[in-house]
């Protein structure tokens, strides 16, 4: 029986996955496992019973990842589940930056009670004009998961579409519409696009990365889109910038004392994913990442260990190691399981920077003393047996 505890409220779709072995419990320190969406995870202390955590999203910055590896807890997050969810408000963020739909409709709330409203609406309107997507430069910064579908569907919308990314990945070079300009360097983007949205995760590399300078690059009259994380912008710098009118328009998921209220912000609370479909995507991923770490050791889309796939556990008995990147640790263990006479059917190996997993079956039962002795090899984390 694995115990499960929910940091913040996870779709039932997800929960459903885990059956009759799982019961969930109120209490963190109790769980073989946590799901998380945004919750704050930096202070928690965590209990040796702790395996995994699982982010139903995106981003892991809530999570402190090189604690948990080195208490040899397996972070998974849910890459591209709510991407869809995303892009569709991007691109609403950029109607709402270029019509005022957000003036128009306050003017008519407050109208509400105008008998003559239909009348009066023809000449309040010229305050609300705008102008259109079709021509307009969009620079996507990041092209992953949730970039390549804004750019592609910007494309479809009429744009000129610009994206950079110095580490894109095969795949979303593949998924990327051939009419997409690519942007060798990020300056060239600031000083060339009329809308920059940025979808790159929130590191030590990138925080910061839309400050005062990136913005001095900028065409007057630029739309900034952050769908991504608050921390990536310094956001005194956009407060001057909007004030200035150099910045027509910052569009934000992210809310904080500095810029809400500022003259041309549009600022959202974290909506980007809140829709039926992603919570539904992101926690029933979650759920099966954890449910096959869990029940046969395998690790798809973790953060901080090597993605490792052994298949279904089978008859034999599984030996799961989380251990440092460093070498002669395989030759330790197999030192150890054959001095004890066990006989290994398979052993997978993966490393992924400091971190490494090797899983081994063995087709015989294996002792608790072996188990203890290879909990004492240095630089191993954690021992788990599946049998
Ligand atoms: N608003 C929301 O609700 C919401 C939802 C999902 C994700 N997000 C945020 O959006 C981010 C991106 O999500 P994703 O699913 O597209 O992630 P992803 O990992 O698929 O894509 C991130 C891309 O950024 C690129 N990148 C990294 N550093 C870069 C840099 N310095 N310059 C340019 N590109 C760089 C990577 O190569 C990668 O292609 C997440 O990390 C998360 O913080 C927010
Ligand atoms: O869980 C959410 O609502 C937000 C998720 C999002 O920020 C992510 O990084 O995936």
């Amino acid at each position: 029986m694995y115990k499960y505890h929910c940091l913040n409220p996870i779709s039932q779709v997800g929960l459903d996955q885990l059956t009759e072995e799982y019961t969930p419990v109120n209490e963190a320190k109790e769980a073989d496992a946590i799901l998380v969406r945004s919750a704050v995870m930096h202070e928690m202390e965590f209990s040796k019973d702790l395996k995994a955590v699982a982010r139903a999203g995106a981003g892991v910055n809530n999570i402190p990842l090189e604690r948990c590896a080195e208490e040899g807890i397996v972070v998974f997050n849910t890459p591209g589940a709510n991407a869809n969810g995303v892009k569709e408000l991007v691109l609403a963020g950029m109607l709402l930056a270029s019509r005022d739909i957000i003036g128009g409709i306050g003017w008519v709330q407050e109208n509400e009670e105008d008998g003559n409203i239909a009348k009066d609406a023809e000449k309040a309107k010229k305050a609300f004009a705008g102008c259109e997507l079709e021509g307009k430069k969009l620079g996507v910064i990041g092209l992953g998961a949730i970039g390549v579908l804004v750019a592609n569907a910007a494309t479809h919308l009429g744009m000129d579409v610009y994206g950079y990314d110095p580490y894109v990945s095969v795949d979303s070079a593949w998924r990327l519409s051939r009419s997409i300009h690519h942007a060798k360097t990020v300056d060239e983007l600031y000083s060339d696009c009329d809308y920059i949205t940025i979808h790159v995760p929130a590191l030590d590399s990138t925080k910061g990365m839309i400050d005062k300078h990136a913005i001095s690059l900028m065409k007057d009259g630029v739309v900034i889109l952050n769908f991504a994380r608050n921390i990536l912008v310094d956001e005194e710098a956009m407060v001057d910038a909007l004030v200035s009118g150099h910045v027509k328009h910052y569009v934000t998921d992210f809310p904080t004392p500095t810029v809400t209220g500022v003259k041309g912000a549009i600022v959202i609370p974290h909506l980007g994913a809140s829709t039926e479909e992603a919570e539904d995507n992101c926690a029933v991923m979650a759920a099966k990442q954890l449910k096959d770490y869990l029940e046969n050791g395998n690790i798809k889309n973790s953060v901080n260990y090597p993605d490792c796939d052994m298949g279904i556990r089978g008859e034999n008995t599984r030996l799961l190691l989380l251990h440092h990147n460093v070498p002669n640790m395989i030759g330790q263990f197999t030192t150890i399981l054959a001095k004890d006479n066990m006989n290994i059917a398979d052993l997978t190996n993966k490393s992924k920077g400091k971190y490494a997993y090797t899983m081994i079956d063995i087709d015989s039962p294996v002792p608790a003393g072996v188990v203890e002795e290879l909990k004492a090899v240095g630089e191993v984390l954690r021992v788990r047996i599946l049998a």
